[in-house]
């Protein structure tokens, strides 16, 4: 690994305000006009699990936590409102509320990404609209992972929710909306809009005229009453109403993976980067046609400036990587922090045989298969719990391989070099056993933060903080790189055993028990 270090202070403002709410917490981040960090401020909120596979949020205490938020990072940045020229949002996507427009309330928790409820009624979707059919319109295929199977949840299993929703009176928004309705006011005139990105990831938006697809919304069963307006990335929504931030625009909204390709400036077609957090996401900007995949993944949008065209991404999403460390922290109480799996595993030279393929919430991308549970292979007696958590980083390892092979063949782009981010990255030796699977360098840019720095530049360019991408460009900067050391045959041994692991956690659960 080689280090190197940013020069200078950070300047005296004017700033940009990013709010991330993702899935374990929510932040908010002041950035200086040159990108770099001027205060934080985050909290964690409760996950709630109310049965196997089943994942919640209240959406309560996340604008209430990130209310709290956004004023902790003003006030350590020891700035007013005057200061502060935009605000941009960033959020996990795919995470589904449905609320009252007329109280503002909630109608149930959120159905959380990782949630597995809505896997019966994807299969009966996939049996009489078509699976097909949803890849070519929306990009995706029929998983619970998306939005729109949770909405249809929601209004299946909240008592009298149908009749409210086709009465105009529920609001259905992915953590984008929510929060910038909320900011601009709620029940006060609050803005009800989400961005391409996050619509994207619904399964009712198409992703070629970029609008409600209305024979979609019809085969799911989801009144477009309760729809958000789709909106660009980066043009202002409308103005923060009450609170800290009391009058200043409120100028993007991106999903984080999306913020985090675009605060590692991935402009160019052909660039991707990986972020290493509950779950892991690769995106490869494609430029400004969708490209189908025939190898698991996903058609996306990666952003879209203003009134000029979208640019389309395609993406691999894995669902557990970071929560697998934190499962072996809470549930397991091997380690004690996150931190402490790179002690633990470090204590042995390899995994002593043991392969974890953490199938938790089913197999994401390239698999798709909601049957399909967590597997630890090759135990012997001679495994112990610091090759177990060896095998838990290089669980996060191979799945970054699997993924990358797929881009490559979707893509016909070779990887020379991914972009990391996210909470894992400070994890040495899984970024080097990454380097040495991939068989490619992975470099750490200075803001490790990429995913609130992305919803801040979309904030300033649309608010003309930043006059264009190649600005955003200039402030990119190297902190860390890792280069493969592993010889070709070991690899090729490793990834044969891992693929073998992966196909022991297929076909778990039996159709009736889904
Ligand atoms: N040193 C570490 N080694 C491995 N995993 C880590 C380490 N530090 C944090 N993590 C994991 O990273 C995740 C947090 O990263 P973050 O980017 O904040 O995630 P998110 O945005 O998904 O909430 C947690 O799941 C945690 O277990
Ligand atoms: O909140 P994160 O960082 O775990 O990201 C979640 C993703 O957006 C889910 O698609």
């Amino acid at each position: 690994m080689t280090d190197a270090h940013t020069t200078g202070t950070h300047g005296s403002g004017p700033f940009i305000a990013a709010i991330d709410q993702g899935t374990t917490s929510s932040r908010c981040i002041v950035f200086d006009k040159d990108g770099r960090i001027v205060s934080v401020d985050q909290k964690e909120h409760e996950q709630i699990f109310p049965k196997p596979g089943w994942v919640e949020h209240d959406a309560t205490e996340i604008w209430e936590n990130v209310q709290e938020v956004v004023a902790g990072a003003i006030v350590k940045a020891g700035i007013t409102s005057a200061d502060v020229k935009a605000i941009g949002i960033t959020n996990q996507r795919e995470t589904t509320l449905l609320w009252d427009k007329n109280t503002g309330e909630p109608v149930h928790n959120a159905l959380v990404w990782q949630d597995t409820r809505t896997d019966a009624l994807c299969k009966e979707l996939g049996r009489n609209v078509g699976q097909d059919r949803f890849r070519r319109e929306t990009g995706l295929p029929l998983a619970s992972y998306f939005a729109g199977p949770k909405v249809r949840w929601l209004l299946d299993n909240v008592e009298g929710l149908r009749e409210r929703a086709e009465a105009g009176d529920i609001l259905f928004g992915t953590m984008d909306s929510w929060v910038i309705w909320n900011l601009t006011g709620g029940t006060d005139g609050g803005v009800h809009v989400t961005d391409v990105t996050n619509a994207s990831r619904t399964l009712l938006m198409n992703l070629h005229t970029m609008t409600w697809d209305e024979k979609i919304l019809h085969s799911i069963g989801i009144p477009a009453a309760v729809l958000p307006e789709i909106r660009s990335s980066a043009e202002v929504y409308g103005n923060a109403k009450g609170g800290i931030l009391d009058g200043v625009p409120v100028a993007s909204a991106l999903g984080d993976q999306q913020a985090a390709l675009f605060g590692q400036t991935c402009f160019a077609e052909g660039e991707a980067k990986s972020t290493y957090g509950t779950g892991t996401f690769m995106l490869m900007n494609t430029g400004g046609t969708p490209v189908n995949s025939y190898n698991g993944l996903l058609t996306t949008v990666g952003y879209q400036i203003g009134d000029k065209p979208p640019v389309y991404a395609l993406e691999g999403s894995i669902a557990v990587t970071g929560s697998l460390v934190q499962w072996m922290r809470d549930q397991m109480g091997l380690i004690k922090s996150a931190a402490e799996i790179e002690t633990l595993a470090s204590s042995v030279e390899d995994n002593g045989g043991a392969y974890f393929v953490p199938a938790f919430s089913g197999l994401f991308a390239p698999y798709w298969r909601p049957d399909a549970r967590g597997v630890i292979a090759g135990l012997t007696r001679y495994v112990t719990k610091a090759h177990i958590a060896r095998a838990v980083l290089e669980a996060t390892a191979w799945q970054t391989r699997e993924i990358s092979d797929a881009m490559t063949k979707d893509s016909g782009v070779e990887l020379t070099a991914l972009k990391v981010d996210g909470g894992m990255t400070s994890n040495n030796l899984l970024m080097q056993t990454l380097a040495d699977f991939l068989d490619a360098p992975v470099v750490r840019p200075m803001v490790a933060e990429t995913t609130c720095l992305g919803a801040a530049y979309a904030a300033g360019l649309a608010v003309g903080f930043w006059p264009d991408t190649d600005a955003l460009r200039a402030n990119w900067r190297r902190a860390a790189e890792w280069t493969p050391r592993m010889d070709a045959d070991t690899r090729a041994r490793e990834y044969k055993s891992w693929l073998k692991a992966v196909e022991r956690t297929m076909g778990w659960i039996e159709d009736e028990e889904s």
